[in-house]
């Protein structure tokens, strides 16, 4: 009989939403994702199970540690001393797990330098070079919460209920369509200001408005690079 492969759960838990594939031989066999608020009371029986958190999340820590026991790879920081990875940090531990990853899910699709976005709550730009050196990054509030930002933060900027979300870059003209149109192009200018400063970088774009951006840069989305980041160390470091 062949030997049953292994399967892997994969669990990105972010800032906003949690989002997991369950994998065996590099084939997705469920996925999903929902707010914290949300998550299923009951998690697929899985070999392995690997969460990539930014955001804390004690209890659901302690919820897949009950179920999963020595399974559980709980990652809330990249892994010391990965031999694949050059940190430029100098406080390596402060590098989002969740940019590691993507990083190395990138370098899953081949060699060569590297420009990774991931359009989440935040939105991050990493570069790094086909020696796996990590160049460096940028990190701006994402398309939601730059929009929160002005609206928390300002007497009259509001999202307005009878007003619309503008999804083309020209001019508002109304205070929504100037908020949803100006963040737009602002992400939008950034990331193509970085595309031009590194043009012989191949660019990958990942993350919750990865769809959106990666439509507006005509780039195809790579919507599973943390994943395959995970995967990757599932493979060979796990
Ligand atoms: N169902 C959804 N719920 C919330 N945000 C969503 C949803 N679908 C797409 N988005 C968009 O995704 C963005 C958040 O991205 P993502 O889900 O990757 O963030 P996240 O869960 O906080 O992850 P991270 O912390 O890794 O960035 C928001 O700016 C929002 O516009
Ligand atoms: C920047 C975010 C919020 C993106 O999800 C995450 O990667 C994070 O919390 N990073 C820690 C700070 C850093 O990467 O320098
Ligand atoms: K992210």
């Amino acid at each position: 009989m062949p030997e049953k492969s292994v399967s892997v759960l994969l669990i990105d838990a972010g800032n906003t939403r949690c989002k997991w594939q369950l994998r065996a031989a590099g084939q997705i066999l469920e996925e999903g994702s929902a707010a914290y608020a949300a998550l299923p009371a009951d998690w697929p029986e899985a070999d392995r199970v690997v969460v990539a958190c930014v955001a804390g999340q004690p209890d659901l820590q302690d919820r897949l540690r009950q179920r999963y026991g020595e399974r559980l790879y709980w990652l809330s920081e990249p892994l010391a001393g990965y031999p694949h990875f050059h940190h430029c940090y100098p406080q390596p531990q402060r590098l989002g797990v969740d940019r590691w990853l993507a990083m190395l899910g990138a370098r899953t699709h081949g060699s060569g330098n590297v420009l990774v976005v991931d359009a989440g709550t935040a939105l991050t730009i990493d570069l790094m070079n086909a020696a796996n050196q990590h160049e460096g990054g940028f990190i701006v509030p994402g398309l939601e919460l730059a929009q929160q930002a002005l609206f928390n933060n300002t007497a009259r900027v509001r999202p307005f209920v009878d007003e619309q979300v503008q999804t083309a870059l020209v001019p508002g003209r109304d205070t929504l369509s100037c908020v949803s149109a100006g963040v737009q192009r602002q992400l939008q200018a950034l990331v193509m200001s970085v595309v031009q400063d590194y043009p012989d970088y191949r660019l990958f774009i990942s993350g919750g408005d990865g769809h959106w951006l990666a439509q507006r840069l005509a780039v195809p989305p790579s919507p599973h690079l943390i994943f395959e980041g995970m995967e990757s160390l599932c493979a060979g470091y796990f």
